[in-house]
């Protein structure tokens, strides 16, 4: 069964096209990430498939129902943990899941036996009584995410489901999804800009950048794609004249050169073998290497390799902005090529 199923889904907002006609399918019992920075459209795609925005084009089913014809349907077999904490402080942990269960219209013997469960589930028997305000940040994700599963959807929607948290914090938010994902046996789709986070998680990963998915895959399929470990080569002197001298080497899969610096990525078959290969290389044409650093590709290398830049760079875009529109306006579609992987041009002779 498919849990999700997304045809053609499009949403403007004035020239700003946040969400350019994705389709995808997310199967029953998945934990699919949607990686990308800030401002590539993952937040609108999700208050879509939730129904709390109406698309401009385009439709999905979730549950096997359409988003647009059958709303409550919908709403009933999915739970939802938004980016901003959503819990009420003064109030208890028990208090505030009551809450939520009355909303939902649970009567009294189910709401207290699924209340039960879900403290059980999210461990945190021992401070159910405690006011919510003075759980850690933690523990409050936590209770935030068991909310989302009272009602027992099929589908838990986690936006940015660790963003505030520290790392130790982060990577426990992380055993806890997993274990909600295996013992609820609910399918999750959460939206990050954290590579970590997509590649521990995940079982697949779509790559969201400017409303547009680049790659769907499994994190070791998408690293796999890019043919081998990226070397990165600090030119002390022009970088043209060295990657000319990458070209038809058939131990080289791919270059590109970092914006207006002289560092060089070079993905080869092998990286440790090949340090040699791409000194000898570089003595050739006099460009002398001040440094050199060899790892193997992570799902931020994917996304350059896919956009041409990273995804520190494209949310730190979005942050200089003010938080302001950075999606593609209609009518500048990037076209595929563009969207390639960007090889090194002379634009980097120096
Ligand atoms: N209500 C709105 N009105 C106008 N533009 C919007 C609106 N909501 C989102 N946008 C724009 O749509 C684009 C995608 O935003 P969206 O919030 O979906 O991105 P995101 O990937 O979820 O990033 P973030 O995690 O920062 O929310 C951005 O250009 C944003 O400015």
């Amino acid at each position: 069964m498919v849990a999700i199923q997304v045809d053609d889904l499009t949403k403007t907002f004035g020239e700003t096209v946040a969400v350019d006609e994705l389709s995808f399918r997310v199967e029953d019992g998945e934990l699919f990430g949607l990686l990308g920075p800030n401002g590539a459209g993952k937040s609108t795609l999700i208050n879509m498939l939730v129904t709390l925005l109406r698309p401009t084009a385009g439709t999905a089913t979730v549950n096997g129902h359409d988003i647009l014809e059958e709303t409550a349907a919908v709403r009933n077999s999915l739970g939802i943990v938004f980016q901003e904490p959503a819990l009420d402080e003064e109030l208890t942990g028990e208090e505030n899941l009551a809450l939520h269960a009355r909303l939902y219209g649970m009567d009294g013997d189910t709401r207290r036996q699924r209340i039960d469960e879900i403290f059980d589930l999210v461990g945190l028997e021992a401070e159910r009584d405690q006011p919510v305000g003075s759980y850690s940040g933690g523990m409050k994700r936590r209770l935030e995410i068991g909310r989302g599963l009272l009602h027992e959807p099929s589908v838990l929607f986690l936006d940015e489901p660790t963003v505030g948290l520290d790392a130790r914090t982060r990577r426990d938010t992380w055993e806890y999804i997993q274990r909600m994902n295996a013992e609820a046996g609910v399918s999750i789709v959460l939206t990050t800009h954290y590579i970590e986070e997509a590649e521990q998680l995940c079982d697949r990963v779509a790559i969201v950048d400017d409303g547009d998915i680049a790659a769907i895959d499994t994190p070791d399929a998408l690293k796999e794609s890019l043919g081998g470990d990226v070397v990165s080569l600090t030119v002390d002197g022009p970088t043209a004249t060295f990657t000319r001298q990458l070209e038809d080497r058939p131990w080289v899969t791919d270059y590109a050169t970092d914006g207006d610096a002289d560092v060089v990525r070079v993905t080869v078959d092998s990286g440790a073998e090949r340090i040699a290969d791409l000194v000898r290389l570089a003595d050739e044409v006099d460009a002398p290497i001040a440094s050199i650093d060899v790892h193997r590709p992570n799902l931020e290398t994917v996304f350059l390799s896919l956009t041409g830049s990273t995804i520190g760079d494209r949310s730190s875009a979005v942050d200089a902005d003010g938080d302001t529109t950075v999606g593609r306006t209609a009518g500048s579609r990037r076209d595929g090529a563009e969207r390639r992987r960007r090889t090194a041009t002379t634009e980097d002779d120096r």
